[in-house]
């Protein structure tokens, strides 16, 4: 079976080519997950580092190292773009003129906003091509190595699809994702980063900021020492990739400065309340957090 006008409708499509730019932890598990399905044909990356490329192909993510952009994009399938979420309009503006009609091309950026903008700002008529998306499922390792066949499975990818958009390239999308066993949802680009500034963006920020507060200490080795696992669990994801996180940050800043002044507001109450001894309220806030978190579960 092949993916081409004929290809839409059937129950499970082959992809003969996947082209992703950045075969890293997303990128890289994306490629994983899709032969794991047996739906593709080759894979072809492309990257910023060739040392990167070429572990990813002995790997086996790959098949081959892309030397021609304008030729590999021109016949493919589909395209994931799963760098930085800063270098995707250069990247947009280097395939968009390349794509081939039947090119269907998504991403794995973490803030959805820019993205469209550069979709719009660098593919011309090609945005049409383009199905934003989100997949909600990683760590805070980084890179090729990192990758894995299953990350996907069972976890959340919002698709945030364009008014330009047919159904058949939403679908087309979409069923990629699912061929991952990703559980797909969409939302507007808007609603989308309002979200993730408030459950992903601002806590990756404070523990960041927690760990580098620590780290600017004359006495953080002896702190570090007697860290325990509450530590180790607030700040798993301040080993997370800071070329990733700096561009996440600076592209949903508007979002996310909201989410910090809500954040400072609580402290502000904590440190009032702290400062009179109100144990009261520190109790009434533990208990109400407390209450919401033990009754969390990752859908
Ligand atoms: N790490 C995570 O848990 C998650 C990350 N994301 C998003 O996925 C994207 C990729 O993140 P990761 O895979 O974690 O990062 P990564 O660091 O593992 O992989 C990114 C790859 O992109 C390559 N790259 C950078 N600039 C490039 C360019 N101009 N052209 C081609 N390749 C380039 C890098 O060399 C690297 O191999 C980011 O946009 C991130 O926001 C989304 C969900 C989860
Ligand atoms: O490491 C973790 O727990 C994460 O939260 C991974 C993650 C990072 C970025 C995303 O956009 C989505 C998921």
């Amino acid at each position: 079976m092949t993916v081409g006008p004929l290809g839409f409708g059937r129950t499970t499509m082959k992809y003969n080519k996947v082209v992703i730019f950045g075969v890293g932890l997303i990128g890289g598990s994306f490629a994983l997950a899709l032969r794991r399905a047996g739906v593709v044909g080759e894979v072809v990356g492309f990257g910023r580092s060739q040392a990167t490329l070429e572990q990813a192909r002995q790997l086996g993510i790959i098949d081959r190292i892309g030397q021609d952009v304008a030729a590999d994009v021109s016949d493919a399938d589909l395209v994931l773009l799963a760098t930085p979420v800063g270098q995707m309009a250069a990247l947009m503006a280097q395939i968009a003129p390349h794509l081939g009609v039947y090119t269907r091309v998504t991403d794995g950026g973490s803030t959805k906003g820019d993205v469209v903008a550069a979709a719009y700002a660098n593919m011309g008529d090609r945005a049409s091509q383009f199905v934003p998306a989100h997949p909600i499922a990683g760590a805070e390792q980084s890179g090729a190595a990192a990758a894995k066949a299953d990350l996907y499975i069972g976890k959340k990818v919002v698709l945030t699809p364009l008014p330009e958009n047919s159904p058949e390239a939403i679908a087309r999308v979409r069923h990629a994702w699912e061929l991952c066993g990703a559980v797909v949802s969409s939302l507007t680009a808007q609603q989308h980063d309002e979200v993730f500034a408030a459950v992903s963006h601002l806590p990756h920020l404070l523990s960041f900021a927690l760990v580098h507060d620590l780290a600017q200490r004359d006495n953080r080795d002896q702190l570090l020492s007697f860290a325990a696992s509450g530590f180790r669990d607030f700040t798993r994801i301040a080993a997370s990739s800071p070329e990733m996180w700096r561009d996440i940050c600076i592209a949903n800043r508007d979002a996310l400065l909201g989410e910090l002044a809500s954040y400072m507001q609580e402290l502000d109450v904590i440190h009032q309340a702290l400062a009179a001894g109100d144990a009261n309220q520190l109790q009434e806030i533990f208990s109400l957090a407390r209450e919401v978190r033990g009754n969390w579960t990752q859908q």
